[in-house]
């Protein structure tokens, strides 16, 4: 397979593992992001993939060719790390060349390619200012270009946007994705975000615990998650326990709701539901029955969180299409059965 493939891929540290049997393939010119919680692996797991550790075992390809062993320096690898910063006594120029320069690269293909990706990260013109006088953002887009620079086979960040300011960061994370695509260079990055990681990525890659729990397109690891950790841990959900009644029904917060998609032999699980289908009605005529215990106005969406049956269940409603409640009072609860994910407990 052109591109890169992970087999079995472990690490320990001494009694500790810290990634476990992990196998991903991220074909050419797409771009993975590997998300999860603190203490995950995904770091370990990257400086696997960039040469920097070396699995306890395992199997790392780059179009086809074993590269577990190989030095970072001949992997053809772009990287941003956290801790690869900028040379701050170079000028922007300066650091965009270097590893042109470290390579004998002729001067005037230097300089050309120099200006080609100033002009990508939009700062044409700003060669010879020393990297001291640039903002947060631009430092970052520096970084980005010094690592293309060589126009690498591979594409690595780590949290790159992480230490710039909320705007800027969700302004980079469209500006990231669209210099890769426009490259259609194999990118891989690490985040703890999960909007910068549903923003700019082909494939999501969740991990937790050192294992990778699904891979798959935003959208789907959104709206189809694989288990309850995924189903939490991607945007706000509500994680709600049934017992199955036969033919599709289930008691669902005491009440029973039918057209659930429960596989034969599952007596009882978790419900996933996302709070923009939970949908908020009168009491009565067959919804489950709560109580309001608070609502947020955010402006655009309502949250409007209710007590039913023991548990706290979130709507998020647009202010238009939602009944006119406020706290302390009866309300029903609706559950599109098609929007129900139905997880093992
Ligand atoms: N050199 C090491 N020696 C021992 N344990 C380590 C080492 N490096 C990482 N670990 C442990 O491995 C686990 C995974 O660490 P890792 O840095 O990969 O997590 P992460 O998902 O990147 O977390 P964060 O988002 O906080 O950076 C952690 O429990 C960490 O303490």
């Amino acid at each position: 397979m052109s591109g890169l493939a992970l087999q079995n891929v472990t690490k320990e540290f001494g009694n500790f593992t810290a990634v476990k049997s992990v196998d991903l393939a991220v074909p050419h010119g797409t771009f993975v992001c590997l998300l999860g919680p603190s203490g995950c692996g995904k770091t370990t797991l990257m400086r696997m993939i960039a040469g920097l550790d070396l699995p306890t075992r395992g199997v790392i390809s780059l179009d086809g060719a074993d590269i577990t062993r190989v030095p970072t320096h001949k992997r053809d690898l772009g990287m941003v790390f956290q801790s690869l910063a900028l040379f701050p006594h170079l000028t922007v120029g300066e650091n965009i060349a270097y590893s042109l320069r470290i390579r004998g690269v002729a001067k005037e293909y230097q300089v050309k390619r120099v200006n080609e990706l100033l002009a990508m990260i939009h700062l044409s013109g700003y060669a010879d200012r020393p990297v001291s006088k640039l903002s947060g953002g631009q430092r970052q887009r520096v970084a980005i270009a010094r690592a293309l620079a060589i126009s690498p086979k591979l594409f690595l960040l780590d949290e790159p946007l992480s230490a710039l300011d909320a705007k800027l960061r969700e302004a980079m994370q469209v500006e990231l994705r669209q210099l890769q695509q426009r490259l259609g260079i194999t990118t891989i990055v690490v985040t703890h975000d999960q909007r910068e990681a549903m923003t700019m990525a082909d494939t999501v890659v969740v991990m937790n615990s050192g294992e990778i729990r699904q891979a798959a397109p935003p959208v789907e690891i959104y709206r189809r998650p694989a288990d309850a950790f995924v189903a939490d841990f991607i945007g706000m959900t509500n994680l709600i326990d049934f017992s199955a009644e036969g033919a599709g029904r289930a008691s669902v917060l005491g009440t029973s709701v039918e057209g659930l998609a429960i596989p034969e032999g599952l007596g009882k699980g978790v419900l996933s539901v996302r709070p923009e289908d939970v949908q908020l009605t009168a009491p009565g005529h067959g919804a489950i029955t709560g109580k309001v215990t608070f609502v947020r106005d955010l402006g655009g969406t309502i949250e409007t969180f209710v007590e039913a049956g023991g548990k706290q269940v979130v709507a998020v409603s647009m202010p238009n299409a939602r009944p006119d409640v406020s706290v302390g009072q009866e309300v029903g609860i609706r559950l599109s059965p098609d929007a129900c994910v139905v997880l093992k407990s």
